[in-house]
């Protein structure tokens, strides 16, 4: 626990000590000019109770952000809260440190922006923009799929982001539709800088022993990395973000992205045999721009040749872009999370993170079947009793729950891992609790309750067929193939305010 605290602390000495370096020993012995001694984002020594926390916008593998308002100045930050004990066991000081300096320096309109930091005996806090339009992940999966005006705009905001990103001498190296927000009236922000790699020229200040220093280690999205990664090739400058651009246009057209597959394995034999197949509907430039940006050789990508971004620019695709004012143009309409009970508003009573009140409706309790989505409440009550007394009527199941405990949603799913996957019989019950049942040896392969504590689970929707569940301590992957993935993340959260 001291670690972290002593090591963020360490940091902000560090960083110092490097900028006197720097002034000291620029080139030529000249001094840095544009250098600040310290933080644009201060190290502040506020306390988790000067904020009013709301609801929670997601959960990353080491931290969660929950929106926050300041008491006083009755600002709203999007609060990325890191447990001090969970990113020392699992050794993330280094992410936690380069996402922090990095964030620190960056000024775009297009970039994330870190305001202050604070720590407690247990967590550090990045106070960030918040982004109330979600992932633009989100918006591919509600819409199906995104018009090409739509896929337009948004891939030349991002564009405009990593001209600059690259401008200053950083590879983003995650560049996917989970990682570019989007701000209440649409437009884009890049989020995740915990995996940048700066170059030898870059204009930041990055210190060592920070993750990019280990060269050999894999770092981004299996989906979007480019063969020459794969292929252990050294690092192109920014040119696996202009395939990763490729890989998330393609997303935003189809609904999935290009070298899609069942495991992380298979994902890179496709890509190492760029094996691309392109929908019937696509445009001619649409699918010749993505076909340049998926070029195996990274130098011949437009935007990494020696006219940089311009080539990217005048693409055909790109027709009609007013790369000057793009973010003042009007952004696609955003679509609304359905069925999902809005707790935006600041003076709702979700602000209080103590407030449980409130009527208790599960959402839609589903075995194996459905319930309409328009079935009234007390319809939908006695369904789900119903449905809960049938299946508890499965006696092989009657062992994991507790007396008067009922089944709210089960179903077989497989149990994504590393490098098998399992089939697990997953139970949600009204107590609430999650049970993971290994169906064939009938064996619970663990419970998950967060009764206690609601915010310390949260489901995350990657497809219609796969989503994940985060704790603090853990993130489970599952893949349903009825496709119910937003069922279970509805019916979990619908227990969450309870
Ligand atoms: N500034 C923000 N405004 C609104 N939502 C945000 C903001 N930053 C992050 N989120 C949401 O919170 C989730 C968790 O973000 P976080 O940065 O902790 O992890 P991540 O980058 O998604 O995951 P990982 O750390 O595993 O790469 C994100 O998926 C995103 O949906």
């Amino acid at each position: 626990m001291m670690a972290i605290g002593g090591g963020l602390e360490q940091m902000e000495r560090d960083f110092e000590s490097k900028l006197r370096l720097q002034q000291n020993h620029g080139k030529e012995g000249q001094v840095q000019r544009s250098k600040s001694i310290t933080f644009r984002a201060p190290q502040e020594q506020f306390t988790i109770d000067d904020f009013e926390m709301g609801k929670l916008y997601g959960v990353g593998s080491y931290s969660k952000v929950v929106k926050a308002k300041k008491k006083d100045t009755g600002n709203v930050y999007a609060l990325k809260i890191m447990d001090k004990k969970f990113i020392a066991k699992e050794n993330k000081i280094s992410y936690v440190k380069l996402e922090r300096i990095v964030l620190d320096q960056l000024d775009h309109p297009g970039v994330i922006r870190l305001y202050f930091t604070f720590q407690d005996n247990y967590s550090l806090y990045m106070a960030l923009e918040s982004c109330e339009g979600g992932e633009l992940f989100d918006q591919i999966t509600r819409k199906g799929r995104l018009t090409e005006d739509e896929a337009r705009f948004y891939a030349a905001e991002v564009i405009d982001v990593l001209e600059y990103v690259h401008g200053v001498g950083l590879i983003h190296r995650d560049i996917k539709p989970e990682n570019l927000l989007l701000t209440a009236d649409g437009h884009v922000k890049v989020a995740d800088f915990g995996s940048v790699k700066p170059t030898r020229e870059s204009k930041l200040t990055v210190l060592p022993n920070t993750t990019y220093d280990k060269a050999c280690t894999f770092v981004g999205t299996a989906a979007y990395v480019p063969p020459e990664v794969l292929n252990s090739s050294p690092a192109s400058f920014g040119r696996n973000d202009l395939w990763a651009l490729g890989c998330t246009l393609y997303q935003m057209l189809s609904g999935s992205s290009p070298f899609k597959d069942a495991s992380e394995w298979l994902i890179f034999q496709r890509i190492i045999a760029r094996d691309l197949k392109f929908p019937v509907y696509f445009s001619d430039e649409a699918r010749d721009l993505i076909d340049k940006l998926l070029d195996t050789e990274p130098t011949r990508r437009p935007g990494a040749g020696p006219e940089g971004y311009t080539a990217l620019k005048v693409h055909s695709f790109f027709r009609g872009i007013d790369w000057k004012n793009l973010r003042k143009s009007t952004a696609p309409k955003l679509a609304p999370e359905s069925n999902v009970a809005d707790d935006d508003d600041p003076h709702d009573s979700t602000w209080n993170l103590s407030h449980t009140g409130g009527v208790f409706v599960p959402y839609l309790p589903v075995v194996d079947g459905s319930i309409s989505a328009t079935t009234s409440s007390s319809e939908k009550q006695s369904q789900i009793s119903k449905l809960a007394k049938i299946d508890s009527f499965d006696s092989r199941w009657q062992e994991f729950l507790e007396p008067g405990e009922s089944i709210v949603m089960i179903s077989k799913l497989k149990k994504l891992q590393k490098l098998t996957n399992k089939k697990v019989q997953l139970i949600l019950t009204d107590k609430p609790k999650l049970v993971c049942i290994d169906p064939s040896k009938v064996l619970s392969k663990g419970n998950i309750i967060w009764s206690d504590n609601p915010r310390d689970i949260d489901i995350h929707v990657t497809s219609s067929s796969h989503f994940k569940i985060s704790t603090l301590k853990k993130v489970i992957s599952f893949d349903d193939a009825n496709q119910r993935a937003w069922q279970w993340k509805k019916a979990i959260e619908s227990f969450q305010n309870h």
